[in-house]
């Protein structure tokens, strides 16, 4: 690509960077460029699990970053600029999102990471057009791009490691380290724009402005990623400007070994944003009449940044759909365990064609008219399917419905129907006492039940609620991390063992011994082993009070969020005095963004009122570094549960 004069073109513009970075002011400066600072107030909190890419994370985070101050200027400065620049710069080693360390252990963390490895700095940028139109109303055309570079460091000692993170340089920098300083001694090798590592790939940037200013063809027939919108209140539906529904991003690779152009063909910006992260809506933009866009028609804000309600004042659709959504939630969490119980989707299994509700209602023994109710429902919530009345299951119920499916939940179902459902049925008491409801549920609940659970049925049943959630996540955990340097792996609570069949199939020179209660490791003969191959033993004991099998690694899987924290205290000490340095502990939870706005999925636990409490991730590795674990490697997995990988120091 030819590239033209382009920062003269935004001369006499309203130009605003979205940054508090001086390193990103001064490459701008440099350049040339005329333009106010004004730092974003948006929290860089978004869920990398939810990014298919890291450059992904990094380009919507510089699209928040943007858009935020494009949104805030007109209300807070009294001013619409024409033209918001947004970058967000995140290092990635390992398969891990790098920002900026939070202290001088997280730098260790990352810095130890890097050494004597290629990784890759990605920033994302976003540069937002506003167009403001004659009745106050502002429309944005967002444009954003990716560079990739890639830096090779050195072997760093300890020493230069320390050295290094104590001269201060990390705490502010994406990676812990900045090229354009002392981190360039660390650095032996770049391939790609280095300003990109700084913080800002200008040479890209002109490049985009080149097509935005210079380009012959129209805004709307761009190739890059631009998308319009306008304010809104809070659903996303993207109004393409393509007339197909996926956008083209020129991603400009600069590493020699790449062409210099090439298009990258993007999904359709639709199934790249996720509610939270973009607020879209249907503009009035060229393409209004596209039918690709059939977006809701939503109310347009008001230059004073009210959301104008419709004239007749009727709520807006998509508020009441919202709070019918969370109102509606237990009928549906209960339609899908009354069906699992009742083995509703059992019963349609290898039925060609499916049943009718008559034929169904028979084989589950239930009446015709509340088993319509419940198949319909079924069939609404996406977990069936139905054709001139027959009824079948979906892709979705025969893949974790059935109760012998590979992956099935369906005793995690029934532990929830069975254990949560009436602790919940507590929540009030919950909330006002402040300690779990369980006793009184449960007691309560096995009075109601006709004949009492033996204790080995209640523990089987248990059992294979765990053995549900370990086969749905432990591939993912067991391949979390590299763990060739281990040989020996001791799975704390390891239940039925799935978890620990996992970590033998990813890792072929590992062994582990999983330790529970007495009372699990006797019913284990219930739960086969995935392969045959004698890696996987167990041990009976109880972990908070008995010695721990000796091991090079120990295993951690949703034990830590039960446990008060006298019995955290005693497990992780128990742990650290078992390790010798460099003894891995590996944690699997889920770990609560850092600000505790989400994942509701753990923030819903924590109503449970057990004894425990739910954690972020910067939280558990504080936590394990006071019993002397360094975090070496964090991963949301976008799994169930998320990962971390400790070190004894
Ligand atoms: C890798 C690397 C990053 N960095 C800096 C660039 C960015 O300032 C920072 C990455 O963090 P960012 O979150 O991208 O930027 P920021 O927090 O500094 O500013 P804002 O969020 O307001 O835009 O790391 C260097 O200075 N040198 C380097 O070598």
């Amino acid at each position: 690509m030819v590239l033209n004069p382009v920062i003269s073109k935004l001369s006499g513009k309203l130009v605003v960077l979205a940054s508090a970075s001086p390193r990103r002011l001064e490459i701008l400066n440099n350049a040339g460029l005329r333009f106010q600072v004004v730092p974003s107030w948006f929290k860089e909190t978004l869920d990398k699990g939810l990014f298919k890419a890291p450059h992904e994370y990094a380009v919507e985070t510089a699209r928040q970053k943007a858009l935020e101050v494009a949104r805030r200027m007109p209300f807070k400065h009294l001013k619409t600029p024409d033209i918001v620049i947004g970058a967000d710069t995140i290092v990635t080693v390992d398969g891990m999102i790098l920002e900026k360390p939070v202290d001088k252990d997280d730098a260790y963390r990352m810095l130890s990471s890097l050494s004597g490895k290629e990784h890759s700095v990605f920033t994302g940028v976003a540069i937002v057009l506003c167009h403001e139109k004659e009745n106050e109303e502002v429309d944005y055309q967002l444009i954003d791009f990716y560079e990739e570079t890639k830096v090779k460091f050195a072997d760093l000692s300890e020493n230069m490691l320390w050295e290094y993170i104590n001269s201060g340089e990390p705490m502010d920098k994406a990676g812990g380290y900045g090229i354009q300083a002392l981190g360039g001694m660390l650095v032996e090798y770049v391939h790609g724009d280095f300003l990109n590592v700084v913080g800002f790939p200008l040479n890209h940037f002109c490049k985009q402005l080149d097509l935005i200013y210079n380009s012959s063809i129209s805004s709307s027939d761009q190739e890059s990623s631009t998308v319009w919108l306008s304010h809104n209140g809070n659903h996303a539906t993207s109004n393409l400007t393509q007339p197909s529904s996926a956008n083209h991003t020129h991603h400009i690779q600069s590493s020699p070994s790449a062409s210099p152009v090439h298009k990258v063909k993007r999904k359709s910006s639709e199934t790249e944003l996720n509610e939270s992260s973009m607020t879209l809506v249907n503009s009035l933009s060229k393409h209004t009449g596209d039918k690709d866009s059939a977006n809701t028609k939503l109310p347009p804000m008001t230059s004073r940044g009210q959301v104008k309600e419709p004239e007749d004042g009727e709520p807006k659709k998509e508020d009441l759909q919202r709070i019918c959504d969370l109102l509606d939630g237990f009928r549906a969490s209960k339609a899908l365990f009354t069906a699992s119980k009742m083995c509703v989707f059992d019963v349609l299994h290898g039925r060609p064609g499916g049943l009718e509700a008559a034929q169904v209602a028979q084989e589950i023994k239930a009446s015709l008219k509340g088993t319509e109710c419940l198949l319909e429902a079924c069939v609404s919530l996406g977990l069936l399917r139905s054709k001139e009345r027959m009824y079948e299951n979906t892709d979705l119920s025969t893949r974790f419905l059935l109760s012998d499916a590979p992956f099935s939940l369906r005793s995690q179902i029934l532990h929830c129907n069975d254990t949560v459902w009436p602790i919940f049925s507590h929540l009030e008491s919950g909330v006002l006492e402040g300690v779990s409801q369980r006793d009184k549920a449960l007691s309560q609940t096995s009075k109601d039940q006709d004949t009492l659970h033996s204790s080995q049925d209640s523990k089987l049943r248990f059992m294979n609620a765990m053995h549900n959630i370990a086969k749905v996540t432990g591939k993912a955990i067991a391949t979390a991390f590299d763990l060739s340097s281990f040989r020996t792996a001791c799975d704390l609570g390891g239940c039925t063992g799935a978890m620990a069949d996992e970590f033998t199939k990813a890792h072929p020179g590992l062994s582990v011994t999983v330790f529970d209660l007495p009372t699990v490791v006797q019913l284990r003969e219930h739960f086969q082993p995935l392969h045959t191959d004698n890696r996987v033993s167990f041990v009976a004991g109880d972990f908070f009070k008995d010695d721990l099998p000796k091991a090079d690694l120990y295993i951690l899987a949703r034990i830590l969020h039960d446990c008060s924290d006298e019995k955290l205290d005693i497990l992780l000490s128990k742990i650290a005095d078992a390790c010798t340095p460099g003894c891995g502990l590996l944690l699997s939870e889920i770990f609560l963004d850092e600000d505790r706005k989400g994942p509701s999925r753990g923030l819903l636990q924590a109503l449970g009122m057990g004894e425990g409490k739910q954690r972020s991730a910067t939280e558990y590795s504080l936590l394990l570094k006071s019993h002397g674990f360094i975090t070496a490697h964090v991963r949301h997995t976008g799994n169930l549960l998320d990962a971390m990988l400790c070190i004894k120091a």
